[in-house]
């Protein structure tokens, strides 16, 4: 398994591109479902989890290629297969997104249960009920979904929570539904505007998506379309708490700022000075951080896939900091790994409070999760001495080349590869 290795203390210093976003590449790859036309995507990040859509994707029978580094075709005019097996779902839980457009265009799916996780036990039941609530007959058995339906027909939804995949595998269902769907309580994340967009040009009739209600009128089938992926904004806010933590002057290019609504202004409480344009950020931080406190709320509040990683930054702050976690019931698995780098933390529940310490110290600490490993490096960044961060899979699933980024930035990092030790 690889490694990387960070010897910290280094600060950052130049200017990166920011990738697609993971979150909304996936949804977008799995909508191509919906339609016997070409998809043409751009802008799709190079992921082992966009590498797994495809891997499950030509599993359906759907052929796809990627020409160039960010350029995707996918074509679902064959679809031979309606299954999702768990050794897929298993390796990445958005393989749930298949569930949708099988049922809505070919009125069949069985897709495995993803099963809990390490941040939680994040179960699919309002996938279930959405899809139930449009006429899909659904049974659960030997750890499976299976899906039957005739025509979908048009409802009003009311997700019991906010879920932003369970948003979006209704929203790709009710496209081909006959007659009106109204989707309550939807998800109003980015990603979920990005591929209601693609849906949009696909042919679908969306309309207020981007707010809680969400209200689509089924047609009878999609077309190809052309669309450009959103930028990453949680990967851009982890540069930004990098940058928080190592000190240093950074541009993000390529990037959404109206999107980190809630990252940059926690991060200016914490000290740093940003200034944005249209499509950068430029970050600077000259001496230590402020403590901020942080609960993690839907969009536009700041999002739980950062919290690991505004952690990192108050680990070495001034002050104490109170975070709450209010999405998933697991997600403080990095705070074990960071009290190893020297880090002050107490758990109670959902909440951690983070005394600042003067400095960190280099260890081998082990990833979780992916954003608890983006954690651990961006507090690796600014410990003294070398960190070895293992299992950096989870890392490889939703940051593109974070090392050679970082790199880029003038870090000392390294990747260990096994295949070297083989
Ligand atoms: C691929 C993708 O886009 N992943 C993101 C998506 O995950 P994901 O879509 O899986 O997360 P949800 O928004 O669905 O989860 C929100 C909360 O609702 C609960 N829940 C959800 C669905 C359901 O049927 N029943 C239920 O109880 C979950 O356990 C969780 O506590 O949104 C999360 C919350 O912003 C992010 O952390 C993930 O990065
Ligand atoms: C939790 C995440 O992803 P997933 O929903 O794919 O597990 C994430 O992107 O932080």
């Amino acid at each position: 398994m690889d490694k990387l290795l960070i010897r910290g203390g280094t600060q950052l210093k130049g200017e990166i591109n920011v990738s697609g976003a993971k979150n909304a590449a996936l949804p977008i790859l799995f909508a191509s479902l919906l339609t016997s036309e070409p998809l043409d995507l751009q802008n799709v990040p190079h992921l082992n989890d966009t590498a797994t859509a495809l891997k499950l994707l030509d599993k359906l029978g759907v052929k796809s290629e990627r020409q160039g580094h960010y350029k995707v075709t996918a074509c679902a005019n064959q679809v031979t297969g309606f299954e999702a097996p768990y050794d897929l779902v298993k390796t990445m839980r958005a393989s749930i997104l298949v569930l949708g457009p099988l049922v809505a265009r070919f009125g069949e799916a069985k897709v495995s249960l993803p099963g809990g996780c390490a941040i939680g036990q994040r179960p699919v039941d309002q996938h279930i009920k959405g899809l139930t609530a449009l006429g899909a007959e659904i049974v659960v058995e030997h750890g499976y979904i299976i899906a039957k339906a005739k025509r979908l027909k048009g409802a009003i939804i009311r997700t019991d929570m906010v879920t932003v995949t369970g948003t979006e595998n209704l929203m790709m269902a009710a496209v081909l539904a006959e007659g009106e769907t109204i989707l309550e309580n939807a998800a109003r994340e980015p990603e979920v505007v990005d591929l209601a967009e693609l849906l949009i040009k696909m042919g679908a009739k969306i309309k207020g998506h981007g707010t809680d209600k969400i209200v689509i009128q089924g047609v009878k089938s999609l077309s190809g379309a052309t669309h450009s992926v959103t930028p990453d904004r949680i990967e851009a806010g982890s540069f930004l708490c990098a940058v928080g933590a190592a000190g240093g002057s950074i541009v993000l290019r390529s990037v959404d700022p109206t999107t980190l609504g809630a990252t940059i202004s926690k991060l200016q409480e914490a000290g740093l000075d940003i200034t944005q344009g249209d499509d950068w950020i430029k970050a600077s931080m000259s001496k230590r951080p402020r403590a901020v406190d942080v609960r993690t709320h839907e969009y536009p509040g700041f999002a739980t896939d950062m919290q690991a990683q505004l952690m990192a930054l108050n680990t070495i702050a001034q002050g104490t900091s109170v975070i709450n976690e209010t999405i998933f019931e697991n997600r403080f698995m990095h705070v074990q790994e960071m009290i190893r780098l020297g880090a002050n933390i107490d758990i109670d529940g959902h909440t951690a409070v983070v005394r600042g310490v003067q400095r960190l110290s280099g260890a081998t600490v082990m990833a979780t999760d992916l954003r608890a490993s983006a954690g651990l490096v961006i507090a690796a960044l600014a410990a003294e001495g070398e960190t070895t961060l293992e299992r950096i899979y989870h890392l490889d699933r939703g940051y593109e080349r974070m090392e050679e980024k970082l790199r880029a930035l003038g870090a000392n990092i390294e990747r260990i590869s096994s295949r070297a030790n083989q």
